[in-house]
């Protein structure tokens, strides 16, 4: 068993990020560690409000919701599960708000400002696949918020992040899904999830470490 960790799984919607997640939690477990599979927004009260308000709340209203919601999931859920040895997967974390966020009229400037005491995670995904698959897989699950399908240039967003992501402390990779099913990605994360000292620098950040 290794000790506690924080890891972030985020990227464009329909990239798999819920159900890499959910299969990873399996993984890990059958590797003898104990895991705690979370998300943001948070079960919480403020993440409830957050996620039902996804189109009663806009702009800086969101986002000041979603970024409280993020101090009070990490103090009350995420540092207790790591100090108790656990790993953390976390669905959606500070990119989905440096997306998001921006493209709902908050400058990128302000969401880091926000965001500046948050916990660097010992490891960020970053899921990547083809913008017309995670579009189809999308409309094929269901459109129940307002920036699902509507972000110009989602997965570039993304991948603008890996830069500022790293340079912030929070060690990002990219991990180009390709044609591979769920399962598949989830096994080649496995590694990655229990070793995450291998992201060590900037050029290993903007390498996809992930896909073979
Ligand atoms: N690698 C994959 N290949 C094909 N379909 C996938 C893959 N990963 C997820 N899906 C399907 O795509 C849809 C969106 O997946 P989901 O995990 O909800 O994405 P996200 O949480 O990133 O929005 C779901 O119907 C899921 O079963
Ligand atoms: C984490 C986060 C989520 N959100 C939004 C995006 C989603 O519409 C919603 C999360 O709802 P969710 O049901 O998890 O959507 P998805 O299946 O796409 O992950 O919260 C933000 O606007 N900013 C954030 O920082």
């Amino acid at each position: 068993m290794t000790t506690g960790r924080f890891i972030v799984v985020d990227g464009p919607s329909g990239t798999g990020k819920s159900t890499v997640t959910r299969l990873l939690v399996d993984l890990l477990a059958a590797a003898g560690e104990q895991v705690l599979l979370t998300q943001e927004p948070s079960d919480g009260p403020i993440g409830r409000l957050a996620r039902a308000g996804t189109h009663e709340y806009r702009g800086i209203e969101l986002a000041a919701l979603v970024i409280a919601d993020r101090y009070h999931h990490l103090h009350t859920v995420v540092r207790p599960a790591v100090a108790a040895g656990k790993i953390v997967l976390c669905d959606r974390y500070l990119p989905s708000s440096l997306v998001l966020q921006e493209a709902d009229g908050v400058p990128q400037e302000i969401v880091w400002a926000m965001n500046t005491d948050v916990d660097r995670p010992n490891l960020t995904v970053l899921l990547l696949a083809d913008p017309g698959h995670s579009r189809q897989r999308v409309r094929q699950r269901g459109i129940y918020s307002r920036f699902h399908l509507a972000i110009p240039d989602e997965r570039r967003r993304y991948e603008q992040l890996v830069r500022p992501l790293f340079e912030a402390g929070h060690r990002p990779v990219t991990c180009e899904i390709g044609n591979r099913d769920a399962d598949a990605v989830a096994s080649g994360l496995v590694d990655l999830v229990l070793d995450p000292t291998d992201v060590q620098d900037a050029a290993t950040a903007d390498r996809d470490t992930t896909s073979s």
